[in-house]
């Protein structure tokens, strides 16, 4: 793998997992990235580093421009080991009394992962480091996504630096934003719904910090996927407008179904909400991946959500979604809980309640329908989902 130049002295040094289809359990589908950044000035830096078994990639990358012995400084912008698991290694050529900077928060975190001897330095939010004839400056980003995250800004080439934050999970031959086109937007939604949705209020903040520093950014250099360089802004913006939660007028049915009763219910509810012109599409929870599910809810204004009666309980791959759901803390959306039962019918409640428990504004009581749903039940499905839209679009 050939380094990328970025600009004079400045390379992408990371590496690409083509493999990887499963990252914590969000579906990368394509693999992802470990981008890792080489600053060669009088100082030589190196910017994060990769998941452990790739580090024989970012050393031999590192080598086809400089001696990675001769890098003098290690900055950790987040501590997580997709960027820090090749740490240890890398000290071990480069040299263990190196100093690699880090906020206060990795400090403690590296401390957590590596307990003995490296060289940390904890660095202030707004702290520079020369570099020689360039400088990086360190703005603290707590909490996007880890305790530790910060983002190291080169002032003179006017690149961020930006761990996290602004990445997607994407593998391709292409390194850059407008190699890929508008289709990276899909991939950066994805990312942000399912890693920083939870966090948008705390982002917010901090674009507003960035923003108000006018702080110019002619490239921003994420920890995985392309590198934005041809408008910055252009993702800039869109992480204004995510983090407003402002859904669109849409609703996602998410169900699942053991013989069809719940399917059949689900299509039903979705001809209601298209009957009354509101955007609409149902998801098998067993076969749309749960970050994919993510993905779609992000957008919807109201989650619908069906599921059998299973043992008096709710069916699995819906506590799981709901599950994950509740942690990304959505905000500003309608829902509604339905589901075909054979004798307790448990499952509809339940997953109302834990809708509402969500914050959700629920706005139908369950749907519950006794085994297979005949003609009127199917009717008095789409009703609902007509009843659902109307209250979309009235909201
Ligand atoms: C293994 C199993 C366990 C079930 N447990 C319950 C139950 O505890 N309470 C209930 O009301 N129905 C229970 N049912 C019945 C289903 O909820 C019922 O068949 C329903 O119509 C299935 O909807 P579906 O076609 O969408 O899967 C169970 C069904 C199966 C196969």
């Amino acid at each position: 793998m050939i380094p990328k130049k970025l600009a004079e002295g400045v390379y992408e040094v990371g590496a690409i997992d083509w493999n990887v289809r499963d990252f914590h359990g969000y579906s990368t589908d394509l693999g992802s990235t470990y981008n890792a950044y080489l600053i060669v000035d009088e100082k030589i830096a190196l910017i994060d580093t990769v998941k452990k078994e790739f580090t024989g990639q970012l050393l031999e990358k590192v080598s086809q421009i400089v001696d990675p012995a001769k890098i003098d400084v290690v900055i950790s912008n987040h501590t997580e080991m997709d960027h820090s698991g090749g740490l240890p290694a890398v000290m071990e050529v480069i040299g263990k009394d190196k100093p690699i900077y880090c906020s206060k928060m990795g400090l403690k975190n590296l401390r957590r992962h590596f307990p003995a001897g490296l060289n940390l330095q904890e660095v202030a939010d707004g702290q520079e480091l020369s570099l020689g004839k360039r400088t990086l400056q360190f703005l603290e980003t707590r909490m996007i996504h880890w305790p530790d995250s910060m983002f190291s800004y080169l002032k003179e080439e006017q690149i961020l630096f930006s761990s996290d934050g602004f990445g997607q999970h994407y593998a391709g031959p292409e390194r850059f934003d407008d190699e890929v086109g508008e289709a990276i937007m899909w991939h950066a939604k994805k990312y942000f719904a399912n890693i920083l949705w939870p966090f948008a209020p705390l982002i917010q903040k901090l674009l507003d910090k960035v923003m108000g520093m006018n702080l110019p950014i002619k490239m921003i250099c994420p920890d995985h996927g392309i590198i934005w360089r041809q408008d910055p802004s252009k993702i800039i913006n869109a992480y204004v407008e995510w983090c407003k939660q402002q859904p669109e007028d849409s609703a996602l049915v998410i169900y699942d179904t053991m013989w069809h009763s719940t399917e059949a219910m689900a299509e039903q509810i979705v001809a209601g909400l298209w009957e009354v012109g509101v955007k609409a599409q149902p998801m098998h929870a067993r076969s749309v991946h749960r970050s994919d599910i993510i993905t779609a809810a992000f957008d919807a204004k109201a989650l619908i959500v069906g599921s059998p009666t299973l043992n008096n309980g709710i069916f699995p791959t819906l506590a799981d979604v709901l599950t994950y759901l509740k942690g990304l803390k959505p905000k500003n959306k309608l829902g509604a809980a339905f589901g075909s039962y054979g004798w307790s019918g448990e499952a509809p409640k339940m997953v109302h309640q834990m809708l509402a428990d969500m914050s959700l504004e629920m706005v139908e009581e369950p749907l519950r329908v006794e085994f297979v749903p005949e003609r009127e039940t199917l009717e008095s499905c789409r009703d609902f989902g007509r009843r659902v839209g109307q209250a979309i679009k009235k909201d």
